[in-house]
């Protein structure tokens, strides 16, 4: 293993050898938190099988818990989630997991006493204000302080109106999921209409829906930017959790950029997951993809290529996919994601200067990047406390030796073991 002159710093495991692999991935964030919450929401009590644990979806159980819902762990690391009316008061910390900060405040507004939200300083500063409007004009009452963002309280009735309400959620798709995951539960359900720009992560949304309609909500989506979901009982019974197919990108990416062979076992034949679109882009990047019965299978084939590529509905796939980009032989092109701008970190900002910094030449464009690879050298990649800019880092590391990733535990937010799964992918070639 390469080791780097950056004490403290996690050195990125430089590959001797392509990458040869069987990678099996824990539960999907996107899917685990919004089984909790539906869960929450239940006439009766659900099973909530291969959950992901991680920082995120700790935290989201953790909310669930202090407004007296009964998260328990089960036999098979599954979770045994058992409702009860949702109460205050209660303190909710949302760290800088968005589902948690978007999805919990509607359930607050369920419930009977003040529900207080806070997290992390950079959760101050990302988008929630188009949802408080939204529930305010369903009959909630927040404090805010006037903000339009954290910390805030929802002063929960045990219950809420509901109806028709217009927002604009092109900062985020998860404003739109938050009101359509407890709309059943509101006294008129809800009528969710987008107004603004287009809504990003557009399969986000398909995978609330879905799981609305699995737990047995009747769910409309017949327009555009045009959401419905009638008042009933939620009655989920057992909720599946697929692998999380976006933090599959770096060990499928690290085939790529080693001409090395990943699988990745349990990839469904069809998912709502906007991870399923690395099949794709990673197929017009050099790579070889292929199902099998042991799962999805990425062989790389020595060169990798650049993209020109709108990642608008897959934001989350941007950093992996720009780390790539950066050791391709030819440029790149990602757009449509300024609403990077306001994730984990200005990850627009973040890729461009990281990858600079070990000699690239990425320029930033109002909603993407300009990638013109160039030969890269060692050095410092942070993360800005950001769990997909440190594992980008790692995939340069993979080819570049000396790169060091300055946090590398910031990975836990949705993987619980990242370094101990990427040095069991390298086995004998670190
Ligand atoms: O609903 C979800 O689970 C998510 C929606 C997306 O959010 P944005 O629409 O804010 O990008 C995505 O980036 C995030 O990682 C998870
Ligand atoms: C944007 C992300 O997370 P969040 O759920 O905090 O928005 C992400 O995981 O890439």
């Amino acid at each position: 293993m390469q080791q780097t002159q950056h004490p403290g710093h996690w050195p990125a495991p430089t590959a001797r050898t392509p990458v040869r692999a069987t990678v099996r991935l824990p539960g999907s964030k996107s899917m685990t938190n919004r089984a909790l919450v539906l869960a929450a929401l239940a006439a009766a009590p659900v099973r909530v099988h291969a959950p992901l644990r991680s920082r995120d979806t700790l935290l989201m159980a953790g909310a669930l818990r202090a407004m007296g819902v009964d998260v328990a762990d089960a036999s098979g690391a599954d979770w045994q989630v058992t409702p009860g009316p949702l109460r205050g008061p209660a303190a909710v910390d949302v760290g800088n997991a968005g589902t948690v900060m978007r999805f919990v405040p509607p359930l607050a507004a369920l419930a009977s006493g003040p529900v207080a939200f806070d997290g992390d300083p950079r959760a101050r500063e990302r988008p929630i204000g188009p949802l408080l409007g939204a529930l305010r004009a369903l009959g909630a009452e927040i404090d805010d302080g006037g903000r339009g963002a954290l910390p805030l309280t929802v002063r929960g009735r045990g219950a809420l109106a509901g109806g028709p309400v217009t927002l604009d959620a092109s900062g985020s798709s998860q404003l739109v999921s938050g009101l359509l995951l407890a709309g059943a539960r509101f006294d008129k359900g809800v009528e969710v209409r987008h107004s603004g720009p287009p809504v990003p992560s557009q399969p986000h949304i398909e995978m609330t829906l879905q799981m609305l309609r699995a737990a047995g909500a009747r769910v409309e989506a017949s327009a555009p930017d045009l959401w419905r979901v009638a008042p009933g009982e939620l009655r989920p019974a057992r909720i599946e959790v697929e692998p999380d197919l976006s933090n599959a990108a770096p060990f499928l990416a690290a085939a790529l950029v080693t001409g090395g062979t990943v699988t990745i076992p349990g990839w469904p034949a069809e998912t709502t997951q906007p991870g399923d679109a690395l099949r794709e882009i990673f197929a017009r990047m050099g790579g070889e993809v292929a199902f099998s019965d042991g799962g999805l299978t990425l062989r790389g084939g020595g060169a990798v290529h650049g993209i020109e590529a709108d990642l608008h509905d897959v934001g989350e796939l941007t950093p992996t996919i720009a780390a790539v980009a950066a050791l391709a032989d030819s440029p790149s092109r990602l757009t449509g994601v300024a609403h990077l701008r306001r994730h984990e970190t200005d990850r627009i900002a973040a890729l461009a200067a990281e990858i600079n910094g070990l000699g690239g030449e990425v320029t930033e464009l109002d909603d993407g990047l300009e990638i013109r690879p160039r030969p890269l050298r060692g050095g410092l990649f942070r993360s800005y406390d950001d769990h997909r800019l440190a594992t980008a880092g790692a995939v340069i590391g993979l080819v570049r030796p000396g790169v060091a990733v300055d946090d590398i535990a910031t990975t836990g937010k949705t993987l619980p073991d990242f370094p101990g799964m990427w040095a069991s992918m390298l086995g004998d070639a670190s």
